[in-house]
């Protein structure tokens, strides 16, 4: 039976297509059980995709059934991906550090056919009698195979779902993005074309596996005949096992959030200047501070680094290279314009798109690569897939990214911040941005992060921020003085929290909700 059209786009097809080419060379370097770098060569990877193929058809699994698979980023989970895509069926990927209640939630929202399970991924007992799998390089293995089914789909479609990842969503219950192969595919080509990574790469990933960053650093490194550098926990958990890491493995570029380098660059910068083979850096999910930015620049000397802007509902939208340097006059940093086959257009609150300089907007996407919906949830996914504002008529749907920016002189965007992001305090808009880049001014801070919380039926905001000494004593008084300066009335914080690290979220970025709870508990 033929499982699908050549011709289509397909996640597996594309992402395999250098084993044809360079079947030898390594698709991914990962430690072994001893800890040693190994290489899965492109060839390797295709075979252990054909074992995984073998194991799951005869479980008659249709077209559209979901998988959820939980692991950590590695040449096998890369394979179990890549057997699903093969095969039709959407995977859902999720990390072993999902707690049991969010996984839950995910199991009875997406109904999957299989939970597949990495080996090493502890065992859950969770309250789910559905279907399970385990897999790892020597195979995989079914534990509760599934009832078979009558298969009502023949082929696997371009259309068809590659994934389905669901984000924090900083709102309410976490939201299923759900991306066929061609948006998936059409972005990952058009990325590649820009020359964002080269088939010399060796491209570290550093996110966990439920953050699309995880799959766009599969997707490139794969899609461009690079080699993968998947980066455990294990490695990024001290400045130093991280630079060795990178360094041993030869990594000439890096993907990662902000967050990533916060600890290397507070504790041991001079560390960031053995990295000779790195030739570049994406981050994305959050603003960078500058401040740290800057330093990182001066460590990765000639290093480019690209600041890579997007939401999970279209992967990405721009990739923009930092200035180099980055002049202490610059306070914030552009995020560009679309990369090629898109387009982000400016929108004001009466529905005009924005075209002069200086005029926040709101983000609208134009994209092949937008996603499908979100799953299961029409409601929601007819608050962001809106008609053209330009011109309804024609029947295009846009991403309403809920990212306010504004365009430069070079027609160039500038990320404000974001819609629902848009404090009011006693009736003025509060950038918490704005807020903390002037925190990060104090020079005894090394990173800060602002938020609002409910006092007394208004809101007050607090700050908490991170010292370049831990030991030092913190002077709130003259940090207030400092605000009092900078800041106009509405937009000083209350109280300003000396912490030991900004709280982040499962994903990296700074968390905060749990940085309310902290720098309240903390007065
Ligand atoms: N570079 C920035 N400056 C500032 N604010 C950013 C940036 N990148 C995001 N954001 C914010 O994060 C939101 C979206 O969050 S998300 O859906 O979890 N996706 C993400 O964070 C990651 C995103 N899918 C992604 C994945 C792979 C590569 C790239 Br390149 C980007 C955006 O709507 C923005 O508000």
């Amino acid at each position: 039976m033929e499982l699908h059209d050549p011709t289509a786009d397909n996640l597996c097809q594309y992402l395999l297509a250098p084993a044809a080419r360079t079947p030898d060379k390594a698709a991914v370097v990962e430690p072994d059980e001893t800890g040693t770098l190994t290489e899965v060569s492109y060839r390797q990877l295709a075979a252990l995709v054909d074992e995984y193929t073998r194991a799951l058809e005869p479980l008659g699994l249709d077209v559209g059934d979901r998988v959820v698979v939980e692991a950590h980023s590695s040449a096998a989970a890369v394979a179990m991906l890549l057997a699903c895509s093969k095969l039709g069926l959407p995977f859902v990927p999720v990390s072993p550090q999902t707690p049991d209640n969010r996984l839950l939630a995910i199991l009875r929202s997406v109904e999957p056919a299989l939970h597949a399970r990495a080996d090493g991924a502890d065992r859950r007992d969770l309250p789910w009698a559905g279907d399970t799998a385990r897999f790892g390089r020597s195979g995989l293995t079914t534990e509760h195979p599934p009832a078979p089914r009558t298969r009502r789909r023949r082929r696997v479609l371009a259309v068809d779902t590659a994934y389905i990842i669901f984000t924090s969503g900083s709102t309410g219950r976490p939201k299923g993005v759900v991306m066929s192969h061609r948006a998936i595919v059409t972005f990952l080509r058009a990325v590649i074309a820009d020359g964002l990574v080269g088939d010399t790469d060796r491209v570290a990933s550093t996110s966990p596996l439920q953050f699309d960053f995880a799959l766009f650093g599969i997707g490139v490194a794969l899609g461009s005949g690079a080699t993968l550098v998947p980066v455990g926990r294990e490695n990024l958990d001290s400045p130093r096992r991280m630079v060795n890491f990178l360094r041993d493995a030869g990594v000439t570029q890096v993907h990662g959030v902000p967050s990533l380098w916060r600890p290397v660059l507070r504790h041991d910068p001079e560390l960031l200047k053995r990295l000779d083979k790195v030739r570049s850096v994406v981050f994305a999910g959050e603003s960078f501070p500058l401040a740290e930015l800057r330093r990182l620049q001066e460590m990765l000397a000639g290093a480019r680094l690209v600041n890579g802007y997007g939401a999970t509902e279209s992967m990405a939208a721009s990739f923009t290279d930092v200035p180099d340097p980055l002049s202490a006059e610059q306070r914030s940093l552009s995020i560009g314009r679309a990369h090629s086959g898109a387009e982000m257009t400016l929108v004001d609150t009466s529905g005009r798109v924005v075209t002069r300089p200086g005029v926040v907007g709101e983000i609208h996407l134009r994209s092949p690569s937008l996603f499908s919906g979100y799953w299961d949830d029409p409601q929601a996914t007819a608050q962001v897939l809106v008609p053209d504002p330009l011109d309804p008529r024609h029947g295009q749907v846009v991403l309403r990214t809920g990212d306010l920016a504004y365009l430069d002189e070079r027609n160039e965007l500038y990320f404000v911040g974001r819609a629902d992001s848009q404090v009011q305090i006693r009736g003025n808009r509060v950038e918490l941005g704005d807020v903390e880049s002037v925190l990060a001014q104090l020079p005894a801070v090394t990173s800060a992060a602002a938020t609002i919380v409910p006092r007394g039926g208004d809101h007050v905001l607090m700050a908490g921020v991170v010292l370049d000494d831990a030991a030092a004593p913190f002077d709130e008084d003259a940090a207030l003085d400092f605000c009092a300066q900078e800041l106009s009335a509405y937009m000083r914080p209350r109280r300003i929290r000396p912490l030991a690290d900004l709280p982040l979220t499962e994903n990296g970025k700074v968390d905060r909700v749990l940085l309310a709870r902290l720098v309240t508990t903390a007065v």
